[in-house]
C-alpha cells in the first residue's frame, strides 16, 4: 500500500462497544465492506470522536491503523462520514425509512423526484427546497429535524474536529449553533468568543488563522476589542472600559496572539466599526459593551416611569394609625428611622431600605407589608387568593436568601429568576408581567445591572416596589453595582436603618461586622468570645489546620452546619486546596467499597456537601444554593447509560447526569462570594496575606456577615487588618448618571460622612485600640517557629458555651517550650 494514501475503512456498524458519557469519543466493531489497509478479518475496532453513530448504518473512515498497548491493532479514526444512499432508490429506501417518521415512500419518492441524489445537501442547507413538494409544515419539520440529527450534526463534529476542537467542545459548539456551526465560524470565528464558554481570543484566532485571516483584518481587531471589552467589564463588574485602557488590551492581544506589530490607530479605527454597527457605545471615552449601555439606560427610563407619585397617598396621620396597629398586633416599637422609613415606603411608588445587620429591614419589611395590606384592604391569607394572583410578592436573587425571607415573614417568597419565569440567564429572556401590588426585593446588593433590567420591564406604573439591602455588602457577581447607584444617585427615597436591635446582648459578631464596616476591627478581635474566637496559624499550615478546627467543629455542631469561607480558589489555603482536604476529613472513603465516582480531579462520595454554580430555575435551584449528595447511580444501572449523581438540595431532591456535573462542586468549603445571600450557623474564616488582592473590607465584612451563631477566624491577622483598611473600589458604571437624566436628585444623601457623633453611635469602637501593628509582628514571628502538632490544636477547646479559643501568643509558646 502506498505509504502516503489516506488509511480508509468502510463498513457497517456491527456494534457500540463502548461511548463516552461526556465526550463524543467511542469504540465501535465495524464489519468491513471496503477498506485500503491490509486486514485479515472482516472486522475491524474504529475509535474516534463520533456523533451519533447507529448499529447497522454504512460509514466510511478515514484514519490510520495504531496498535494500542492493551487492545492490540486498531483503526483511529480522525473523520469518517455516513454513506449517504448513491443511487435514487437507495435514497427513497432511506428517506422511508423508520428513521424519518411521517415520510413514507410516496413522500420520498416526491422528494427525490424534485431534488435528485443531492436532495439531504440540498435539505440542509435549504430547507426551503421542500416547500413546492406540498408537504405539510410539520412533515417539512420533521424531516429536517432528522435530517439534521442524522446527518448535520456528523458534518459539523467532523469539521469541528478538523479546526482542532475537543470532542468536549464540539459538543458546546454544536449545542449552540446547531448545524451553522461551521458557517458561524467560517464568517467570523471571534463570535465564538462572546457565545462559547472556554473559548478565549487566542483560539478563536488560531482558528483565524487557518482561515487566513491576516493580522490586521478588521474582523481580528474588532475581536480582539469585544473579547478585551467583555473580560474588562466580567473580571471587575463595571459597565464600561476606557478608551486608551481597551485599545492597550486590544493591542496586547492581538500581539501576542501572532507575534505581530499592531497600529493602536487601527484598533481605534475597529472600535469605531463596532460603534457605527451597534455592538459598542461610545460616549466620549468610555466604551459600554451595547447590551450594557442599554440595559442601564432602561433601568432608568423604566424606574423614572414606575416612581410617578400617587395619585392619591395616605396621610402623615393614616400612616401613623397603620404604624400604631401594625406595632399592637406584632407586639414591637418601631424606633423612629423604622417609623420613617414604613411611612416613605407607603406614600411613595418606590422605596429603598438598606441597613447592616440585626438594624432591623426584616421586621421593617413586615411592617411594611401589613401596613400596606391594611391600607389596600387585603388578605394576608394565601386561601383567599383562589383564582387570583397574591397580591404581596416577595423576592430574592437566591433560594437561600427567599428561604430566609419566607420563614422570617410568614409569606410566600421565591427567586427573582422563578417570580418572572426566566430561564436561565436574565440576558436573553423575556419575562412574564407582573400583576400589579407590592413587590419587595431582598438582598438587592447582589442582583447585577441585567437581572435588574428584566425584572423592571415585567412591572406596570401602579406597583409598589421596595427594595432592600445592605449597601456595603460585596456588590453582584454580574456587572454593575445597581442598589449602590441607585442609593447614590438621590433620585429615589431611602432610608438607612443603623441602629442595632439584634436582643442578643451576647452576640459579639454583629458589634465586630459593624465595626469592620465603619474601618476599624476592635481592639478585642483577636480575644475569644463567647460567639467568636481568632486562631492564629502561618499560611503554610492554614490548610491543614482549618481541617482540624472543622473536625472538631462538627463535634460539636451539625456538621451540616459548619461553613468554611474563603476568598481565593488557589493558593495553599484556598477553596481547591480546602475542599478534598476537609472531604477526607468529615467524609472519607471507609472502604474500597465505598461508592466514588470522579470528575477532573475532584471525587464525589455519598454525603458529600456540593454547591450549585448556575441558576436553573426548572429544577428550581439556584446559583449559590448547597446540597449533600444522597445517591451515586453507575452507568450501567442508571436509565441514562451516564453516571448520575442524586443530590438533595433542602428537600429538592435531583438527578445529575455527568454532563451536569460541572454545574457542582464541593462545597466544605466556599467563596465569599459565593456565600451571599446565604447565612449558616458556624463560619470558619481563614485568611493569610496571599489573597492581598482580594482583600478588601466588603469582603471581610461580607464574610463576617454570614455567620449566624459563631465565627472562626484564622490566619493571619495581617490579613484582616488589610481587609478592613482597603475600601473597595467603586465599579465604573454609568447608571448614577442614566438616573439623574430622567429624574431629580432631591433626595437626602444617605452616603454622606456622619458628623462625629454619629459615627460614635453607629459603630462603638474602642479607638484607642493597642498598636496592633507591632504586636501583630512579634506574634507573627513567633509563630513562625512554632510547629503544629495534632496535640496541641487538640489541646484547644470548642465548647458552644465558652468559645473556641484561639491560639493566644502566650498559648503558642506554653505548647513550644512544653513538646
Ligand atoms: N424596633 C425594634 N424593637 C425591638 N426589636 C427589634 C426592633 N427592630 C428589630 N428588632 C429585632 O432585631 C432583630 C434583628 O432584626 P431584623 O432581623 O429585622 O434585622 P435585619 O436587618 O433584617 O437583620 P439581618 O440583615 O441580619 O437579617 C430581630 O430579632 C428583631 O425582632
Amino acid at each position: 500500500m502506498n505509504e502516503d494514501a489516506q488509511q480508509s475503512v468502510s463498513g457497517r456498524v456491527k456494534s457500540i462497544i463502548f461511548q463516552s458519557p461526556t465526550t463524543f469519543f467511542k469504540i465501535i466493531a465495524v464489519t468491513i465492506t471496503k477498506t485500503n489497509i491490509q486486514w485479515p478479518d472482516d472486522e475491524i475496532t474504529v475509535t474516534g470522536n463520533f456523533g451519533d453513530i447507529k448499529e447497522d448504518e454504512t460509514y466510511s473512515f478515514v484514519g490510520k491503523v495504531v496498535n494500542h498497548p492493551r487492545y492490540g491493532l486498531q483503526f483511529a479514526a480522525d473523520n469518517y462520514q455516513i454513506d449517504k444512499p448513491t443511487s435514487k432508490q437507495g435514497l427513497v429506501n432511506y428517506l422511508a425509512s423508520d428513521r424519518f417518521p411521517g415520510i413514507g415512500t410516496i413522500t420520498a419518492q416526491k422528494i427525490v423526484d424534485a431534488l435528485g441524489v443531492k436532495a439531504i445537501d440540498k435539505i440542509l442547507k435549504d430547507e426551503n427546497v421542500l416547500k413546492p413538494l406540498g408537504l405539510n409544515a410539520e412533515k417539512r419539520a420533521t424531516l429536517v429535524d432528522n435530517l439534521q440529527l442524522n446527518l448535520g450534526m456528523e458534518q459539523v463534529i467532523i469539521g469541528l474536529n478538523d479546526f482542532g476542537f475537543s470532542a468536549n467542545m464540539a459538543a458546546k459548539i454544536y449545542q449552540k449553533y446547531k448545524t451553522d456551526a461551521l458557517d458561524v465560524i467560517e464568517e467570523n470565528p471571534y463570535q465564538l468568543i462572546a457565545d462559547i464558554d472556554g473559548i478565549g481570543f487566542k483560539r478563536a484566532d488560531a482558528i483565524a488563522a487557518k482561515l487566513n485571516i491576516k493580522p490586521d483584518a478588521q474582523i481580528r481587531l474588532g475581536g480582539a476589542v469585544l473579547a478585551e471589552l467583555q473580560r474588562l467589564t466580567d473580571g471587575e463588574g463595571d459597565t464600561y472600559v476606557m478608551l486608551p485602557a481597551l485599545v492597550n488590551a486590544a493591542v496586547g492581544i492581538l500581539e501576542g496572539a501572532r507575534n505581530v506589530e499592531v497600529d493602536p490607530n487601527q484598533v481605534g479605527k475597529a472600535i469605531l466599526a463596532l460603534t457605527e454597527k451597534g455592538e459598542l457605545y461610545a460616549d466620549g471615552q468610555r466604551i459600554f459593551p451595547r447590551r450594557l449601555y442599554d440595559a442601564e439606560g432602561e433601568i432608568a427610563t423604566r424606574l423614572a416611569t414606575l416612581q410617578e407619585p400617587l395619585a392619591d397617598p395616605p396621610s402623615d396621620q393614616a400612616v401613623a394609625k397603620l404604624i400604631k396597629n401594625v406595632e399592637k398586633s406584632a407586639g414591637i416599637r418601631y424606633d423612629d428611622t423604622q417609623k420613617a422609613a414604613i411611612q416613605s415606603a407607603l406614600q411613595h411608588e418606590i422605596f429603598l431600605l438598606t441597613g447592616g445587620p440585626g438594624t432591623g429591614k426584616t421586621t421593617v419589611v413586615n411592617g411594611i407589608v401589613r401596613a400596606y395590606a391594611a391600607l389596600n384592604g387585603l388578605s394576608l391569607d394565601l386561601n383567599d387568593y383562589k383564582d387570583e394572583p397574591f397580591p404581596l410578592m416577595l423576592a430574592a436573587p437566591t433560594g437561600r436568601a427567599a428561604k430566609r425571607i419566607m420563614e422570617t415573614t410568614g409569606l410566600p417568597a421565591s427567586t427573582i429568576h422563578r417570580l418572572l419565569g426566566l430561564a436561565v440567564d436574565a440576558q436573553e429572556y423575556e419575562p412574564k408581567d407582573l400583576p400589579d401590588g407590592l413587590l419587595v426585593v431582598d438582598e438587592m446588593s447582589m442582583v447585577d445591572t441585567y437581572l435588574f433590567r428584566t425584572l423592571l420591564a415585567a412591572l406596570h406604573p401602579g406597583i409598589k416596589i421596595i427594595l432592600v439591602g445592605d449597601k456595603d455588602q460585596l456588590p453582584s457577581v454580574g456587572p454593575g453595582q445597581v442598589f449602590a447607584d441607585l442609593l447614590r444617585s438621590r433620585t429615589l427615597p431611602a432610608m438607612e436603618l443603623k441602629i442595632i436591635h439584634r436582643q442578643d446582648e451576647e452576640s459579639s459578631i454583629i458589634p465586630l461586622a459593624h465595626a469592620i464596616n465603619a474601618g476599624k476591627l476592635p481592639p478585642d478581635w483577636r480575644q475569644s468570645r463567647k460567639d467568636r474566637s481568632f486562631i492564629l496559624c502561618p499560611p503554610e499550615q492554614l490548610a491543614r489546620v482549618v481541617g482540624q478546627v472543622v473536625a472538631k467543629a462538627a463535634t460539636q455542631f451539625d456538621q451540616a452546619d459548619v461553613q468554611v469561607l474563603a476568598p481565593m480558589y488557589r493558593g495553599p489555603a484556598g477553596i481547591d486546596q480546602l475542599n478534598p482536604l476537609i472531604q477526607d476529613i468529615l467524609n472519607p472513603r471507609k472502604t474500597a467499597r465505598t461508592k466514588e465516582v470522579e470528575f477532573g480531579p475532584v471525587k464525589y462520595r455519598i454525603g458529600d456537601k456540593v454547591l450549585q454554580l448556575v441558576n436553573n430555575p426548572d429544577a428550581n435551584v439556584f446559583n449559590g444554593e448547597l446540597g449533600v449528595i444522597t445517591g451515586i447511580t453507575a452507568a450501567k444501572e442508571a436509565e441514562s447509560k451516564t453516571d448520575e449523581l442524586t443530590i438533595d438540595f433542602d428537600g429538592n431532591e435531583l438527578q445529575y447526569q455527568r454532563s451536569d456535573w460541572s454545574k457542582i462542586t464541593l462545597a466544605y468549603a466556599t467563596s465569599i462570594h459565593k456565600a451571599q445571600g446565604s447565612e449558616f450557623p458556624v463560619v470558619v474564616l481563614p485568611l493569610t496575606l496571599g489573597a492581598r488582592r482580594m482583600l478588601r473590607r466588603n469582603l471581610l465584612y461580607t464574610a463576617v456577615t454570614r455567620a449566624r451563631d459563631f465565627l472562626i477566624l484564622m490566619g493571619d491577622p495581617r490579613a484582616f487588618e488589610t481587609a478592613v483598611e482597603a475600601v473597595a473600589d467603586n465599579r465604573q458604571t454609568a447608571l448614577i448618571e442614566r438616573l439623574t437624566k430622567v429624574m431629580p436628585a432631591d433626595q437626602p444623601d444617605i452616603f454622606a460622612r456622619p458628623d462625629a457623633k454619629q459615627r460614635a453611635a453607629a459603630a462603638p469602637v474602642d479607638t484607642a485600640a493597642v498598636d496592633s501593628d507591632n504586636e501583630n509582628k512579634n506574634v507573627i514571628d513567633q509563630t513562625k517557629e512554632y510547629r503544629l502538632t495534632k496535640a496541641n490544636i487538640l489541646a484547644q477547646t470548642i465548647d458552644p458555651r465558652i468559645g473556641l479559643n484561639g491560639l493566644t501568643p502566650a498559648k503558642l509558646l506554653a505548647l513550644q517550650q512544653a513538646e
